[in-house]
């Protein structure tokens, strides 16, 4: 057995450190050779153009290619390289495979091999024989591979924290003393970014992201219990396990917001892929939509909510976000079909088309989406025409024709077929069009999902891979869509709880009656926030299901004032005290953009942020925002101002504060004048 003490690992330790900065010195000169080869090719292109015919310059375009293909290729090994010799590996494992011998398994974020003998040295955190690390302790021991399983014992199992060249610490795996290392990652304060797991994912969440067979997984888990980190995780797993057959590029992730996508932009590249393509629901909807239509966004909808409460406006929401409303766009696309197409008998020239031939045509093609029917029986028509007379029809024939089929059916347009469901449901008032704003948030996904019924779709085949965060916000209606635009597979993730607007959130439940493949999971270990943090925050929105970590920090702090004035005042205090500290990132969360920008103007501190929903990064120190955006990011510290009896007041409020709480991981003040919120009056 190799190393058996701590001095023979760091001595190892060295070694490998070494071999890593040969093969970065190998790749280094491979690199140069590679540009200076590229240059000799361009002269030589340049200097014997006139020479060379078209197969000549494919060619010479071609080599070119591969070059700078290969030249890329080593570009990124090196990058790996640099990454490595900072911190080789994480774990080790001493396998024995029944009658076999051992060699130990060292793992780290990418694999690296001894190339001259040909021998892996260190794992990559995907490979089969890595998964060993996270499922099981001391002891008998199995992992999966593409050709089978293999059984044996793990005889040892150790742990290290490597930065920057030094081994920090170690750890001898007796039992499960797994926590040791985890604790002392979820103490650190954050970084401006997301970061990767792969030292400490634990059993659970390793079983999520090495899932390979699941065509549509649910993650329900309660706020910090890593399912965004996971299922980022989940993508680089796949993107290794299948690196045949998908690529970055085929993976879309959903999200909320571009200060999320580029707060959790930082994970894959960490993983050594590329960036992964993102976009938000609008965007899909825009481009569903052709940009015909102006419409509300999500924010816009969930800011309203917030600052007036119109219960109309609610009703509508809450009727559209149901299953109930999509169970009746369904029936109403049975009733078009059945009744809208009204009796009239065409004439063209001397001959008559029956209408039952007509209809019999438009049945014909039951499989084809409504509004597309009509060219087709227009040529049908043609033909019983042309058939009947013996000629061929007239320019003005067919003009007649094309006029009279769609004619024959009451609408030929989504937007008028829409309108008329709520005249058929008899609800007109729950559907306001105003021209001036735009659709409501709340019909833009019906209406698409009108258009994909009625007219068909473009479906985005090239997606292997949909990633859906914040499963909560978005109603079944969206899911109907989505799961007819993307046939991909998919992992959904998101927590009840902490829903931006409590009329429609999606349960995993919920959405599994769209999915009825799904395979749910749930977690409901918290990671982010310290015990107390998490004990605090069950006084909102109680799940008896959660199970906080065993990790201690500062009780939360409720401060009382007179004013919000003198709120401010305390707000600044805490501010400068933060700058002193060890904390890198301070959130202060208001429930609405307005109070947060008030807030903002009034501190007039310098080194604070205002985070918007036209924000577009993340930043590291003092960032002011409203709960809605701070969805899915966290903070070291939280201050939560105005949490007062007078502010908080409605669901939507008490999800706003549960949002804003649980993003604290080690301290959280929250701020209120005279009485405190009910939420917390307990
Ligand atoms: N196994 C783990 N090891 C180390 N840190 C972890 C682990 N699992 C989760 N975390 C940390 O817990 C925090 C919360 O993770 P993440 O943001 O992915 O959770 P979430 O469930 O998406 O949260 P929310 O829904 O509240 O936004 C992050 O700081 C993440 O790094």
């Amino acid at each position: 057995m190799i190393n058996e003490t701590e001095q023979e690992e760091r001595e190892y330790l060295e070694e490998i450190k070494e071999k890593l900065s040969l093969a970065i010195k190998r790749v280094e000169d491979a690199v140069k050779g590679f540009s200076g080869e590229l240059r000799e090719k361009n002269q030589y292109i340049h200097e014997h153009r006139s020479g060379m015919d078209e197969a000549d310059m494919v060619a010479a375009g071609q080599s070119i290619n591969r070059m700078t293909f290969t030249g890329e290729a080593a570009v990124a090994r090196k990058r790996k390289l640099l990454k490595l010799v900072q911190s080789p590996y994480f774990g080790r494992i001493d396998f024995i495979p029944h009658k076999q011998e051992t060699s130990p398994v060292y793992i780290g974020i990418y694999s690296f091999m001894d190339e001259r003998v040909r021998i892996n040295l260190i794992y990559d955190w995907r490979a089969p024989v890595s998964s060993l690390f996270y499922d099981f302790e001391l002891g008998e021991a199995s992992y999966l591979t593409p050709s089978g399983t293999i059984h044996g014992n793990i005889a040892l199992k150790r742990q290290y924290k490597i930065r920057d060249g030094y081994m920090e610490f170690m750890i001898e795996n007796g039992l499960n003393i797994h926590d040791d290392i985890l604790q002392k990652e979820l103490s650190r304060s954050s970084d401006d970014k997301m970061k990767n797991i792969v030292a400490t994912i634990q059993r659970d969440q390793n079983r999520v992201i090495r899932n390979e067979e699941a065509r549509v997984m649910v993650i329900q888990g309660v706020a910090g219990s890593g399912k965004t980190s996971i299922a980022l995780h989940r993508i680089a797993f796949l993107l290794y396990r299948f690196r045949d057959s998908i690529a970055a590029k085929d993976i879309l992730i959903i999200s909320p917001n571009k200060v999320f996508a580029d707060y959790i932009s930082n994970v894959l590249p960490e993983l050594g892929e590329a960036h992964i393509p993102e976009m938000g629901m609008e965007e899909l909807a825009a481009d569903l939509l052709e940009n015909k239509y102006k419409f509300q966004t999500f924010f816009q909808q969930v800011s309203l909510l917030l600052e007036e409460h119109d219960p109309a406006f609610i009703e509508r929401i809450r009727f559209k976000s149901s299953f109930e409303f999509l169970g009746k766009l369904n029936q109403y696309l049975i009733h078009i079909e059945n009744n809208y197409f009204s009796y009239s008998e065409l004439r063209v020239g001397k001959t008559t088309i029956p209408f039952p031939v007509i209809l019999e045509k438009f049945k014909a093609y039951h499989r084809v989406p409504i509004l597309k029917r009509f060219a087709l029986v227009v040529k049908d028509v043609q033909t019983y025409v042309r058939d009947k007379t013996g000629h061929k029809l007239t320019g003005q024939q067919k003009a007649i024709i094309w006029e009279a089929v769609p004619a024959m059916f009451k609408f030929n347009n989504v937007l008028d077929l829409y309108k008329d469901f709520y005249n058929w449901i008899g609800q007109p008032e729950l559907l306001k069009i105003d021209y001036r704003m735009g659709l409501e948030y709340a019909d833009v996904f019906a209406i698409i999902y009108l258009h994909i019924r009625l007219e068909g779709l473009t479906t985005y085949d090239h997606i292997k891979h949909l990633l859906i965060d914040e499963m909560q916000d978005y109603t079944p209606v969206q899911y109907a869509v989505l799961s007819r635009l993307f046939l991909c597979r998919k992992t959904i993730l998101g927590d009840v709880s902490q829903r931006v607007n409590p009329y429609s959130a999606s349960s995993a439940e919920m959405i599994e009656r769209v999915f009825p493949q799904a395979d749910i999971i749930k977690l409901d270990r918290s990671y982010r926030s310290t015990f107390e943090i998490t004990a605090f925050t069950q006084r909102i929105i109680p799940n008896p299901n959660i199970a906080p970590m065993e990790r201690h920090g500062q009780e939360p702090v409720l401060l009382r004032f007179e004013s919000k004035n003198e709120e401010v005042e305390a707000i600044k205090g805490m501010i400068a005290a933060f700058k002193n500290s060890a904390n890198q990132t301070l959130g202060i969360i208001c429930k609405t953009l307005l109070q947060a920008e008030d807030t903002y103007q009034s501190l007039q501190a310098t080194g604070v942020y205002l985070l918007t929903a036209e924000s577009i990064s993340f930043k590291e120190g003092v960032i002011i925002t409203m709960a809605h955006l701070a969805k899915g990011l966290e903070f070291d510290e939280v201050i939560v101002p105005f949490a007062s009896a007078g502010n908080y007041i409605t669901e939507v409020d008490k999800s706003m504060l549960y949002i804003a709480c649980t993003r604290a991981m080690h301290r959280l003040t929250l701020t209120y004048s005279r009485d405190i919120t009910a939420f917390l009056s307990t």
